[in-house]
């Protein structure tokens, strides 16, 4: 499809139409924006001025209200007026740069006549507001554009289907208000704009994707029926992309309904958060919540844990057989005995914790609490006993069996604030008492006698000063000194839930470790006590065990969760099940404001974790992206097979999109990392060409650094504006940083899990962070069979080898790592 001279010269013309008319547009704006920006300093400047305050009668009173209500309303109508204001001219402002990128000429049934419709980043309607001059990307019939190539065509409206004929397609690239390229296409959206973005260099910060939106990619942005989506797609097929236009579709589609503040992205880390954090404001939209699902256990349990991280988890995991990664040539360290054992434990831990059978066993377990085994913590009160754990379980169970958890425990806690005050009254002729009130300052007295002079108002001289003075600061003394009890009693801090949780594992704890060996801490409130009580059981109760299929290893398992509790450590595998059994006992947090949950690579959630957000955000849609051949955790995937993320919602109300195809890598690299993963052939490579990756092996560390180095200034010297050295684990990035730096002439970044952001550059970045971000090159650190040897780290070096763009390097240190097969030697290039 040739385009003439006259097509160039009237689009152009249009071009500059629609421009000059946008700046006019703009002119005003500023005007306007300056007026009311002017108008609102001068109201605060005057508030008072114009508020007449007389409270000398009710009217009076009344009036002042009035006129008080009437300023703050005009006040915060010039404000919202400037809001706007300001971001109808920030839109205005990226749209006169480039007003659009597509066209497409439609023409509806029984009509003779089509109409050239225009899309672009954001709507602009003619002076009379009756015709649009650019249609925003997400109106229903823009729609037509991704869908569909020139043809029969149809888009759903809010009124129905509306059918008809798309008789042209044209695609733009304006930049400064002049258009810099222009194609007629006959497909969907042509490959010759997709393969002149995709060749560009990558950034520190993702690109919003609108003038190049896959079809199949449209069917995740614009899915509003589904409340479960899940997408599983191959590595840089767009997930993120796509979840990020979806959640602009979503604020545009109901914006009178959903705001950005009811919509939350779970990330991988917290870099991930920073990468992602320009798409929707480029978009004209406000950023989503945006969080990690690490931070989120981290508030809901930091306080009383030591949380572990994931990324500390997968090291311990990734540490198998490497014992030193700091010499010269690190040495094969395969665990032995008890070192084993323990090892491989926590392998099985970490598996059998993470999975729906544990879920079903603390579901099991909750039923168990209704009747038998409940335990608390005794309230104690300067070291003694006020109410006992026993005493606190006779209580607990001697309420309806049919009422909730939960429910009772708020009746507990009635209970024991009442038992609290009896409590207080026996202390107030207690010595300890007598010694605080001695110890009071002459202000403290001071407010005691004022207080005890507004009581007797009105009484007659009948008191007895000093006795009622000292009554009076006795309770004060006991009110104050109880305060903690009681407030940690209102926080339900008298369930013992690390007990509750132990219990789960007690039948194999060895007999000389006690409880006493046990305690957590020995403070004076319950907070930080942890003491419970052996409860009096039948032999057939005391068997009881809501674990029917032990998982191999128990009785290790066992013993490393009860040392970990011990010492108040939580590890990354029991946080989920011990937040959930938490609320199972005390009443499950929810969030109902949350409407639209996005969990990007959430093929690293287990399938107890998704369980948790869907309790946690009850009324949501949910929207999971996830790629199984990245699934780098030891805990089941969510995404197995997609049954268990699948099952979440039931078949009705989920729906799977699968995307084979990628954009983010050439041709060449693609058809190399696809051979890595088993199953790879259904991934599609994109029509982009490059070089073919390439490996280098290296005998010793020296040689390697010396030639990373090189590589890196050659890449430097191709204009490469990302580098990235990816390492597997932290340290193993830190002794590459060391190394390299001195050798390097530009600065070298090292990015470690507390990194927030990263900016172009060169810089080194251990495996597991790499995820979901991208590079014009990478150079993987070793690539050999000695660090990436095990099958499970297959999806980890497949998913650093994916994280390139245009060139892909494997340096070698000693043998390939056979993830790299035979059937792959055509498909790099040996140096
Ligand atoms: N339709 C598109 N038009 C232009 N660029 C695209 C398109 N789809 C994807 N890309 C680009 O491909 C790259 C990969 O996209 P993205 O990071 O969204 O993929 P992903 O599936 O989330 O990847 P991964 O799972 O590997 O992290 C990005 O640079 C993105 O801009």
């Amino acid at each position: 499809m040739n385009l003439t001279e006259q097509d160039w010269s009237d689009e152009e013309q249009r071009v500059q139409e629609v421009t000059a008319k946008m700046r006019i547009r703009i002119t005003g704006l500023e005007d306007q924006v300056g007026k009311v920006q002017s108008d609102v300093v001068e109201i605060r400047k005057h508030y008072w001025d114009e508020v007449t305050m007389d409270m000398s009668t009710t009217e009076d009173a009344a009036e002042s209200i009035a006129s008080m209500r009437q300023q703050a309303e005009l006040l915060s109508e010039r404000e919202r007026t400037h809001r706007q204001a300001a971001v109808t001219l920030g839109k205005l402002k990226r749209l006169v740069n480039s007003p659009y990128f597509g066209r497409i000429d439609f023409m509806e049934r029984e009509e003779r006549q089509g109409e050239a419709i225009y899309l672009g980043i954001a709507a602009f309607l003619n002076e009379q507001e009756d015709h649009y001059l650019v249609y925003d990307w997400r109106a229903p019939i823009s729609s037509l554009y991704y869908d569909y190539a020139p043809g029969e065509v149809a888009f759903t409206t809010p009124n129905g289907m509306v059918e008809g004929q798309m008789l042209l397609k044209r695609q733009f690239v304006i930049r400064d208000s002049h258009i810099q390229l222009m194609f007629d296409t006959g497909v969907t959206i042509g490959d010759e704009l997709l393969k002149q973005v995709l060749s560009r260099s990558s950034d520190a910060q993702m690109k919003t994707i609108v003038a190049t939106i896959q079809k199949e990619q449209n069917r995740i942005i614009r899915n509003d029926k589904a409340r479960m989506l899940i997408v599983q797609g191959v590595a840089g097929s767009g997930k993120t992309s796509a979840a990020l236009q979806r959640v602009a579709y979503l604020l545009y589609k109901h914006r009178d309904q959903l705001s950005s503040d009811q919509m939350v992205l779970f990330s991988p880390n917290p870099l991930f958060n920073h990468y992602v954090s320009t798409v929707l404001p480029e978009l004209g939209e406000e950023n989503m919540q945006q969080t990690t699902y690490l931070a989120y256990l981290e508030r809901r349990l930091g306080e009383e844990f030591d949380v572990e991280d994931s990324f500390t988890q997968l090291e311990f995991v990734l540490a198998r057989g490497r014992s030193s990664e700091n010499g010269e040539t690190a040495q094969e360290h395969i665990p032995q005995g008890d070192e084993e054992c323990a090892y491989n434990a926590r392998l099985s831990g970490i598996h059998y914790k993470s999975s729906m059978e544990f879920l079903a066993v603390i579901h099991a377990y909750q039923e168990r609490l209704m009747h038998a085994d409940m335990l608390f913590n005794p309230i104690k009160f300067r070291e003694k006993e006020v109410l006992s754990a026993a005493r606190l379980v006779e209580r607990f169970y001697s309420y309806d069996p049919a009422i909730r958890l939960p429910n009772r425990l708020e009746l507990m806690r009635g209970w024991i604030l009442e038992q609290l005050e009896l409590f207080a009254e026996h202390q107030l002729e207690e010595a300890w008492v007598e010694e605080e009130i001695e110890l009071l300052s002459s202000e403290e007295y001071h407010l005691a006698y004022l207080r005890l002079r507004k009581l007797e108002r009105g009484q007659g001289d009948t008191f007895d000063d000093f006795d009622q003075e000292r009554v009076l600061l006795a309770r004060d003394v006991i009110k104050e000194h109880l305060k903690p009890v009681r407030n940690a009693v209102k926080r339900l801090k008298f369930v013992d839930l690390i007990g509750l949780y132990w219990q789960l594992f007690r039948e194999e704890i060895r007999e000389e470790e006690t409880m006493h060996e046990m305690k957590v801490g020995q403070g004076s409130s319950i907070e930080n006590q942890w003491s419970p009580i052996e409860i009096q059981r039948s032999p057939e109760e005391n068997q009881w065990s809501p674990i029917e299929n032990k998982p191999p290893y128990w009785s290790a398992i066992c013993e490393r969760t009860l040392k970990e509790l011990a010492q108040a450590r939580l590890p990354y595998e029991d946080a989920t099940p011990f937040l959930y059994m938490m609320e199972a006992v005390c009443g499950f947090q929810t969030n109902g404001a949350v409407r639209h949950v996005i969990i990007d690579e959430a093929q690293d959630y287990s399938p107890f974790q998704l369980a948790y957000l869907k309790r946690l955000f009850p009324r949501c849609r949910m929207t999971a992206l996830g790629d199984l051949n990245q699934a780098i955790y030891s805990h089941a995937s969510a995404y197995s097979e997609i049954d268990p993320i699948a099952a979440l919602y039931g078949p009705e109300q989920t729906e799977v999109i699968r995307l084979h195809r990628s954009y983010r890598s050439t041709r060449e690299l693609v058809e190399f990392t696809r051979g890595i993963v088993l199953g790879g052939d259904a991934i599609e490579p994109f029509t982009r060409g490059g070089a073919k990756p390439r490996v280098i092996k290296v005998s010793d560390r020296r040689s390697l650094h010396s030639l990373l180095a090189a590589e890196i200034d050659r890449l430097l010297g191709e204009g490469y504006a990302s580098i990235a050295i990816i390492a597997k684990t932290a340290s193993e990035s830190k002794l590459a940083h060391q190394a390299l730096e001195p050798q390097l002439q530009v600065p070298l970044g090292l990015i470690t899990k507390h990194s927030p952001t990263f900016e172009s550059g060169v810089l080194v970045i251990p495996s597991y962070l790499a995820k979901g971000v991208e590079f014009d090159a990478v150079l993987i650190y070793d690539g050999s069979r000695h660090q990436y040897g095990h099958e499970t780290e297959r999806k980890l070096f497949y998913t650093a080898c994916t994280r390139a763009m245009h060139e892909l390097c494997i340096f070698s240190l000693g043998e390939l790592t056979g993830f790299v097969g035979e059937h792959l030697t055509d498909a790099y290039e040996c140096v």
